[in-house]
């Protein structure tokens, strides 16, 4: 059945007037009432922003079509002073702008926009803009949803996340059809090429629906399919050579099954507690920025996901959904998590930590591996004007910036150990560093008070040729052996004590190993594309893995049920591995049922 087969329907009231690439891709949660016209801009979504592309077509297909519901016979030119002042989308006392208003302030001092009907003036938010101040000034005087809603929380413009400097101005009034045609922005005609591609993909996509997907490699084919080159881009790409993204998933190949047969494997259990939130499979999504380039419902997908499959979602500081958007879609107790990067300025990291600390965030995932941004060359290629989103993590100073630059402007780079103690004082949750990828580092991880560790490299996005996850983990068994839970101690390959007595599945704990002084957990992520991959870092002595373009190409492909989908593959493949393993429950898996071949 077709992931948006109940939004078919609602989809088709959109034909006439949606962008064609996105008609079918309703939200699953949209309500298609009042907010119809929003609505509308939202599904214009995840096509590039080709603007200097030379054959430009206008694009008459609705990009525009949000026009106030009640339209005044005259045309107020003259705005008053309050509603220059007016700071946020509330639309109580809506005050109305004219086109004619909009149009003319092009050749003037001030920069406005409008944004799904309302019109903005930005003049002084150009140099905060963290995507640059040059996106906003090639496309002033201009309707910029189509650019805006694919990039942003859609509170982003509510009066209490407005920045100060955005001046709310009031609703846009259309006078004729050239000042409505005047404000469109320009469209290449192979960004118009490439929507209808993506329409005609996503219908034939939809005959078949999920079930086409009976793997995660399968929902990375689909999604490069459905979604624009931008996304695609941005979501796929990987430092220089992209050598660490690929070795991620290859080293997992060099880790052999031991099997142990004639056990009585009907039962199985996947479910684990990671941090101490119950999980039904030792898996969890990892922060991932952005994920409204592939769905217009972005990252509440993957939390809807979670909810109804009983996992964890770790959100992104650079998500494209609002962390308020996020926790008000969770259900009661749902665990979160959130991915952390301290700004320079610390007063702008501590306004974050306190929101996360009263949203009911669960954990802290500190990110330390970008300190600056990775050379992403797919993403450099197709990204035109591409932005980052506004996010309390950073506010960026400068021009126009590549993805990863504009994302890591504000990230501070002097970021150290001796940070973390203040990391500690803002908030009472778990910290986790992110990024690890050394045992030195994982030693001084624990040394430092953190919690635990993401033994990862960001997807291979960071400093190519870089050790992965899973070898990071191996050279802690060699070297630092005590970070681990003491049965993972234990040499990988033939028990001694299992040779001996053949009957056990799993040796006995060690006499002389001691757990830690205090619980420090070890977490892994990178390149897990198969349950067996997760399977071989939990016998290694991982406890729980993450799963970052996985995720994101599940809500691309399939929004909500893409989302769920994929938890329920992992977690029929991790269940089938430990049945083939002879295991019935997570804490069933150990070093001995795996060797790691050398080459
Ligand atoms: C498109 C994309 C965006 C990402 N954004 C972030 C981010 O904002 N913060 C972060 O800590 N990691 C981020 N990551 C890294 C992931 O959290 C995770 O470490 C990585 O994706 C795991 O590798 P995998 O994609 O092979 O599963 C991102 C990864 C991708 C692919």
């Amino acid at each position: 059945m077709s992931s948006f087969a109940p939004l078919r329907k609602a989809a088709s009231n959109f034909v006439r007037t949606a962008p064609r690439s996105f008609v079918s891709r309703r939200s699953t949660s949209s309500q298609v009432t009042s907010s119809t016209r929003r609505i509308d801009q939202r599904l214009i979504i995840g096509a590039g922003v080709a603007i200097s592309v030379p054959t430009y077509l206008y694009l008459t297909r609705a990009r525009l079509d949000y026009q106030p519901d009640t339209v005044p016979d005259k045309v107020n030119s003259d705005i008053p002073d309050q509603v220059r002042s007016t700071q946020g989308g509330g639309k109580g006392q809506v005050a109305k702008v004219s086109s004619k208003d909009v149009l003319d302030k092009k050749d003037s001092d001030e920069f406005w926009v409008v944004i799904n009907g309302d019109v903005y003036n930005v003049t002084e938010f150009l140099d905060e803009h963290p995507g640059g101040r040059e996106i906003i000034e090639s496309n002033r005087s201009k309707d910029v949803s189509y650019i805006f809603n694919p990039r942003h929380p859609s509170d982003q413009l509510n009066a209490e996340n407005l920045p100060p400097s955005v001046k709310h101005l009031g609703v846009l009034e259309i006078s004729s059809e050239e000042e409505k045609e005047e404000l469109q922005l320009k469209i290449s005609k192979s960004e118009l090429d490439e929507q209808d591609l993506l329409q005609k993909r996503r219908e034939e996509f939809d005959e078949k629906g999920l079930g086409q997907i009976i793997n995660m490699r399968d929902f990375e084919k689909h999604a490069e399919e459905l979604c624009s080159k931008v996304a695609w881009g941005y979501y796929a790409s990987a430092a220089d050579d992209e050598i660490t993204k690929e070795t991620n998933n290859t080293d997992y190949k060099k880790i052999r099954f031991r099997p142990r047969v004639l056990r009585p494997v009907k039962e199985v259990d996947s479910s684990t507690k990671i941090l101490g939130y119950d999980s039904t499979i030792p898996l969890w999504i990892s922060p991932a920025a952005m994920a409204k380039l592939g769905h217009p419902d972005g990252e509440v997908n993957l939390t809807k996901g979670a909810a109804a499959t009983g996992i964890i979602q770790c959100i992104s500081s650079f998500a494209s959904c609002s962390v308020e958007e996020i926790a008000a879609a969770r259900t009661n107790n749902q665990p979160l998590f959130f991915q952390l990067y301290v700004n320079s300025k610390r007063h702008l990291a501590k306004e974050v930590i306190s929101k996360i600390n009263r949203l009911g965030f669960n954990a802290i995932l500190l990110t330390v591996d970008a300190p600056v941004g990775g050379k992403r060359e797919r993403d450099i290629r197709v990204k035109g004007e591409f932005e980052a989103p506004k996010s309390d993590a950073y506010d960026k100073q400068g021009d126009t910036k590549g993805v990863a630059e504009a994302i890591f402007s504000a990230v501070d780079p002097d970021l150290n150990w001796k940070d973390l103690k203040w990391i500690r004082e803002q908030t009472d949750l778990p910290i986790i560093i992110k990024g690890v990828q050394t045992v030195e580092d994982a030693v001084q991880a624990y040394k430092y008070g953190a919690d635990g560790v993401v033994l990862s490299n960001h997807g291979g996005r960071q400093l190519d040729t870089s050790s992965t996850g899973i070898s990071t983990l191996l050279e802690i068994r060699k070297h630092a052996p005590f970070l681990l839970r003491p049965e993972y101690r234990i040499p990988h390959g033939p028990s001694k004590e299992l040779v001996q007595n053949p009957d056990l599945l799993v040796p006995s704990l060690p006499a002389n190993e001691k757990p830690l002084e205090r619980k420090f957990s070890i977490f892994v992520d990178g390149g897990i594309w198969r349950g067996t991959d997760v399977v071989k870092a939990l016998c290694l002595g991982a406890e729980a893995v993450g799963v970052g373009r996985g995720f994101l190409f599940a809500q691309t492909v399939g929004g909500v049920d893409g989302a769920i989908h994929a938890v329920k593959i992992f977690e029929s493949e991790i269940q089938l591995a430990m049945r083939l393993l002879g295991a019935n429950k997570l804490s069933d898996l150990r070093p001995s049922m795996v060797d790691v071949v050398e080459n």
